[in-house]
C-alpha cells in the first residue's frame, strides 16, 4: 500500500538538465519508478550519453533539446511533449548554473545576468509553461532544485548571485504552490548540500575549499546526487500528496550549525 504510492507507471516526467549530475539521477529514479522521461537539455551530446544510460537501465527516454532561459523554446517544448504524450506529470526544474567565486564587488553585468537567466527566468518559464497545461487538467506535480545556498551564506567561497538565484527559487516554489494548491498542481523544491557532481568538479578537488565544506558540515562529508534524486522521487510521487510549498533539505545537517 505505501510502496506502491512511489510508482509512477503510465507518467511522463520531463527533466530539464538531465544531461548529467543530479539531473541524470532523478530521471533515472523517476524513470526506475515507471514513468517516460523526457531529458530536456541545453547540450546534445549530453542528451545522447543520458539516453544511453537510461535506455540501458530500460527506462523509457526520450531526448528534446532546449535552452531554458528561451522562453520560446520551453513553450514550444512543453507544446511537443503535450502533443507526443497528451500531458505532462511531472516537471523537474534542474538546469542551474554557478561560477563561484566571484566577489560581489567584482561581479559583471554579465556574470549576474548569466546566473539569473538560467536559474530564475529559466525555472519561472518551465514552471510557467508546463504548469499552464498541468492547470488545465488538474493535475501535476513540480519539483524545483534549490539549493541551501538560498538559505545561508556559503563559506568561504564568494557566489552572490547564485545565491540570490536560490532564494529566488525557494520563494517562487511557494508562490507557486500557495496560487495553484486547489487546481491539482503541487509545487516543491529540494535544497541540497554540495553534491559529487561535474559542476563543483573543480571546487571539490580544491583541498582548502573541501576540508572547509566538510568541516562545517555535521555529516562530515559532500552528497551524491542519487542522495538527491530519491528526495525528488519522493516529491513527484503521490507519497507526497499533503506535501506543497516546501523546500526539503538534503543537507547533511549543513543548516543546523
Ligand atoms: N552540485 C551541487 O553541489 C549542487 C548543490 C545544490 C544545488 N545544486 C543545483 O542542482 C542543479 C543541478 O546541478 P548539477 O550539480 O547536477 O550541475 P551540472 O552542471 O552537473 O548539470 C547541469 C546540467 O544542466 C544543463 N544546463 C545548464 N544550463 C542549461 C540551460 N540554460 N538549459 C538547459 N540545460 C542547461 C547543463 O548542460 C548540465 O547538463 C542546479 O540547479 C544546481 O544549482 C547543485
Ligand atoms: O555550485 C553549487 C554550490 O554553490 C553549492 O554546491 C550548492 O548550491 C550548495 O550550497
Amino acid at each position: 500500500m505505501y510502496l506502491e504510492k512511489y510508482r509512477l507507471d503510465k507518467r511522463v516526467a520531463v527533466v530539464t538538465g538531465a544531461g548529467q549530475g543530479i539531473g541524470l539521477c532523478c530521471a533515472e529514479a523517476l524513470g526506475e519508478a515507471g514513468a517516460t522521461i523526457i531529458v530536456a537539455e541545453q547540450r546534445p551530446e549530453r542528451i545522447e550519453s543520458a539516453l544511453q544510460t537510461l535506455r540501458s537501465r530500460g527506462i523509457t527516454a526520450e531526448g528534446m533539446p532546449v535552452d531554458v532561459t528561451d522562453s520560446q523554446a520551453v513553450e514550444a517544448l512543453a507544446e511537443h511533449v503535450q502533443r507526443d504524450h497528451g500531458c505532462v506529470d511531472i516537471l523537474v526544474n534542474n538546469a542551474g548554473i554557478n561560477f563561484l567565486g566571484v566577489p560581489a564587488e567584482d561581479t559583471s553585468d554579465e556574470h549576474w545576468q548569466r546566473h539569473m537567466r538560467v536559474n530564475v527566468d529559466g525555472v519561472f518559464y518551465c514552471c510557467r509553461s508546463f504548469g499552464q497545461r498541468m492547470l488545465g487538467r488538474g493535475s501535476g506535480n513540480i519539483v524545483n532544485i534549490g539549493s541551501m545556498s538560498g538559505m545561508i551564506v556559503n563559506r568561504p567561497q564568494p557566489q552572490s548571485v547564485y545565491n540570490v538565484t536560490k532564494a529566488a527559487v525557494h520563494h517562487l516554489t511557494r508562490s507557486l504552490a500557495v496560487e495553484w494548491a486547489t487546481r491539482g498542481v503541487r509545487v516543491n523544491a529540494v535544497a541540497p548540500t554540495y553534491i559529487e557532481t561535474p559542476l563543483i568538479r573543480n571546487a571539490l578537488a580544491d583541498d582548502s575549499l573541501y576540508k572547509t565544506w566538510v568541516d562545517m558540515t555535521p555529516m562530515h562529508r559532500v552528497g551524491k546526487p542519487e542522495e538527491i534524486a530519491s528526495v525528488v522521487l519522493f516529491l513527484a510521487s503521490d507519497a507526497s500528496s499533503l506535501i506543497t510549498g516546501a523546500i526539503v533539505t538534503a543537507d547533511a545537517g549543513y543548516t543546523c550549525w
